[in-house]
């Protein structure tokens, strides 16, 4: 491997201070594919104490604005000439097929691109004073240290939601992948020392995350977190981030509703229930798995659903046939079969999978069958918690009232869909479904230009768009007063 396998701290390529490393094991095969340095909280303070120094120094900041969009711009280009490379080792860490590894990559790059043209497209506001005399105008700021913290799943698409937005506002940062998928991470960090982005400003600290995560969340030189990841964890963020009073930024996890009415094209919207869930083995924030279908379309859906998940093919994610990979790790798997478990103790039937295949090739990998579930009630476990899995379950309704109700009884509030041909009808699901973003007749979309992230427990601010801009900026307001005079009062 051609990568430098090393933490990335003020400007130099790093050991861990422990000297401790781990090994990144294949999910389809769990061979080893790269030992990495296992930092700790020693590595995160020289990190934070290296992007502090960057920030207070002020040359990054104060970098003229198209400057900093000039380098972001050119990270889009690298990772544009290297993406074949980074989609190989985003496959090789996460397993998932390296098609859908491309089109990460094809994501990630539209990301910088996008962050790097507004970074210069912010020159401030100017109030219209109610003081005669005055000058009174609104500015955007950098917020200063950001501590970042990635999941496994998206390992390099979560980190460009970051590193972009950050670097275009002239922050500094420490970025901490999820432990078990650094690889992309460091390769991108090859990419930004090669575009020029100073030493000290943005810093990679690879390890655990009660150990690197915990120091990044409560230490005191970090002004804002960023984590993408679950629930539990970010609770214990939130609550580490009170220490100073951070600003924080929280993308969690979903249970995401998809509601299919009898008048939506019957095809498409098949189709799209199965995209909307079993790429990366559903292993998606945004996965669209409790489905919720009209009943007099039921059964013919998913029978429907049930023949082509039949057909699904399994395997390496290198093969150009393979339409699914395996689950992340063995711990997950267990957690996986676990859910399934409950689902059926609580009366849920298996329609189709519910099990690990007994394919003799896919032994050696994480994998599980896709599973769908039928005679799913909302207070079911499989109903309300997300399984991170290929499983769908299927709950029935009969009216719009009913559909909407269920979809939004959830302590989730990420993503939901509609399927009907009824465009009035969509519109007021829309408008009550509570969640950060609905899609009527399609699943999972999203670019760079639309903000993304949650309602109720599925996080606090958003990511992408202008407001994943502003979310790494504080803003000020300066006044001046053209003629003081005294006032006399005291
Ligand atoms: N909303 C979104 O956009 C989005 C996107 C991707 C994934 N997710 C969510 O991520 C979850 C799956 O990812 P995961 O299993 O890696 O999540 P996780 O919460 O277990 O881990 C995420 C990251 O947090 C770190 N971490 C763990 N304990 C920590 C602590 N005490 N303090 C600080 N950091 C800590 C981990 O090392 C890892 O880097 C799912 O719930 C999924 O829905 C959400
Ligand atoms: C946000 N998304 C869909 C890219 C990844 C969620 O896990």
């Amino acid at each position: 491997m051609n990568l430098k396998l090393q933490q990335y701290i003020n400007g130099k390529w790093v050991e861990a201070n422990s000297g401790n490393t781990r090994t990144i094991i294949n999910p389809f095969n769990q061979e080893v594919i790269a030992t990495v340095p296992e930092g700790d909280e020693s590595d995160a303070k020289a990190a934070i104490a290296a992007a502090r120094e960057a920030f207070d120094n002020g040359e990054w900041a104060t970098t003229p604005a198209t400057e900093r969009g000039a380098i972001v711009r050119k990270i889009a280009e690298f990772i544009e000439r290297d993406s074949e490379e980074l989609a190989h080792l985003e496959s090789l860490d996460t397993g998932k097929t390296v098609e859908e590894s491309r089109g990460d990559m094809d994501d990630i790059a539209g990301v910088f691109r996008y962050f790097a043209e507004l970074a210069d497209k912010d020159g401030g506001e100017l109030i219209d004073s109610p003081v005669p005399n005055s000058i009174s105008k609104v500015v955007r700021e950098p917020v200063g240290v950001c501590g970042q913290i990635t999941p496994w799943n998206y390992p390099l698409l979560q980190a460009s939601w970051k590193l972009a937005p950050a670097l275009a506002t002239g922050n500094t940062l420490i970025i901490k992948p999820s432990e078990i998928t650094p690889l992309t991470h460091i390769k991108v960090f090859e990419l930004m020392e090669e575009a020029g982005v100073p030493a000290g400003v943005a810093n990679l600290v690879l390890g655990a995350g009660d150990t690197i995560g915990s120091e990044l969340s409560s230490n005191e030189d970090v002004d804002l977190i960023s984590f993408t990841g679950g629930i539990a964890t970010g609770k214990k963020i939130m609550q580490a981030a009170s220490m100073n009073v951070k600003k924080l930024a929280l993308e969690l996890g979903g249970k995401n509703p998809n509601i299919i009415f009898a008048d939506a094209d019957f095809d498409i919207a098949v189709d799209q229930a199965l995209n909307g869930v079993f790429f990366h083995a559903g292993q998606i924030c945004s996965a669209g798995t409790r489905l919720i279908v009209e009943e007099s379309i039921h059964d013919e859906f998913v029978n429907a659903l049930v023949e082509r998940v039949k057909k699904f093919k399994l395997g390496s994610g290198f093969n150009e046939d393979t339409q699914m990979g395996p689950l992340i790790s063995a711990e997950h798997l267990e957690k996986v079969e676990k859910y399934v478990e409950a689902g059926i103790q609580e009366g849920a039937t298996v329609a189709v999978g519910g099990k690990r295949p007994e394919d003799p090739e896919l032994q050696k990998g994480f994998f599980y069958l896709p599973t769908i579930f039928t005679d799913c009630t909302t207070d079911m476990s499989v109903v309300q918690e997300e399984g991170f899995g290929p499983i769908i379950t299927v709950e029935k309704f009969s009216t719009e009232e009913e559909a909407v109700k269920l979809s939004n009884d959830s302590i989730y509030g990420l993503a939901g869909g509609v399927f009907t041909n009824d465009i009035a009808k969509a519109e007021r699901c829309a408008a009550k479904m509570r969640m950060g973003t609905v899609w009527i007749n399609e699943f999972n979309l999203y670019f760079p230009h639309a903000p993304w992230g949650g309602y109720k427990q599925s996080g606090i601010g958003r990511e992408l768009g202008k407001l994943g801009m502003e979310e790494y900026t504080e803003t000020k307001h300066i006044f001046q007063n053209l003629k003081p005079e005294t006032i006399n009062w005291f």
